[in-house]
């Protein structure tokens, strides 16, 4: 079973109260998305495999290292996913990008897929789906189910707000996946909203509403 981890930084959880609040606008949301989304890639990375290397600094010959491996993809789900990205791009500048499009239809709540690209030799690669937004589960299921059809091994989920229920639903069809996200939440409401939670991610990101 794969794990969860609650990314309780003080900074994470500070900015996460303003992403919260309703009066927060446009401007201030994306930004504060991508700091917190900062905050957390610097969490989930620490475990990247080192390898060592030699560098010439002006004085000798460091014995040093560097991140082992293909460089690790991201692969945001449109849209919410993109308010999270350049955040993470900060601090992993190198970082291949790959998109799943997902929409969850307001009737049914299940997600409908309209794009996947990924970045070449997936299999290779640490893989981290981020959505700001893990409700019933089923975008980020969607999201794995298709990165893992084509090739990725054991990707990595990060959201910034969880309910137990999409958690659950995860856990069931990925249990090979870690989860990391800044909160667990209490609900879901009659709409399929997490509750307390932070409203539309997509339409405060964007302005759509
Ligand atoms: O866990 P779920 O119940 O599937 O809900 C979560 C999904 O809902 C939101 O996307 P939305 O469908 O609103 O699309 P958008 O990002 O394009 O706004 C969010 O970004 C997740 O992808
Ligand atoms: O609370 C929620 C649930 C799904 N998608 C969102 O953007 N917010
Ligand atoms: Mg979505």
């Amino acid at each position: 079973m794969g794990q969860v981890h609650v990314l309780d930084h003080p900074l994470i959880q500070h900015k996460l109260t303003y992403i919260r609040n309703k009066d927060t606008g446009t401007k201030e949301f994306r930004a504060l998305v991508q700091e917190v989304s900062m905050l957390m890639a610097y969490e989930i990375t620490r475990n990247l495999p080192l390898a060592e290397t030699d560098v010439e600094t002006p004085v000798a010959t460091a014995r040093t290292k560097v991140i082992a491996g293909k460089t690790l993809a991201l692969v945001p789900v449109l849209r919410a996913g993109l308010g999270m990205l350049d955040g993470i791009l900060n601090l992993i500048p190198n970082a291949k990008v790959g998109h799943v499009g997902l929409y969850r239809d307001p009737e049914t709540l299940k997600p409908v897929e309209y794009y996947c690209k990924l970045p070449p030799n997936v299999e290779e690669r640490d893989v981290i789906v981020v959505d700001p937004m893990l409700a019933t589960g089923g975008s980020a299921s969607a999201a794995l189910t298709a990165v893992k059809a084509r090739g990725a091994k054991q990707p990595k989920l990060m959201c910034l707000v969880a309910v137990p229920e999409g958690i659950r639903t995860v856990q069931a069809d990925h249990e090979d996946v870690d989860i990391y996200t800044a909160a667990i939440d209490e609900y879901l409401n009659d709409h399929g909203y997490i509750v307390p939670g932070l409203g539309d991610a997509g339409d405060r990101l964007f302005g759509t509403k």
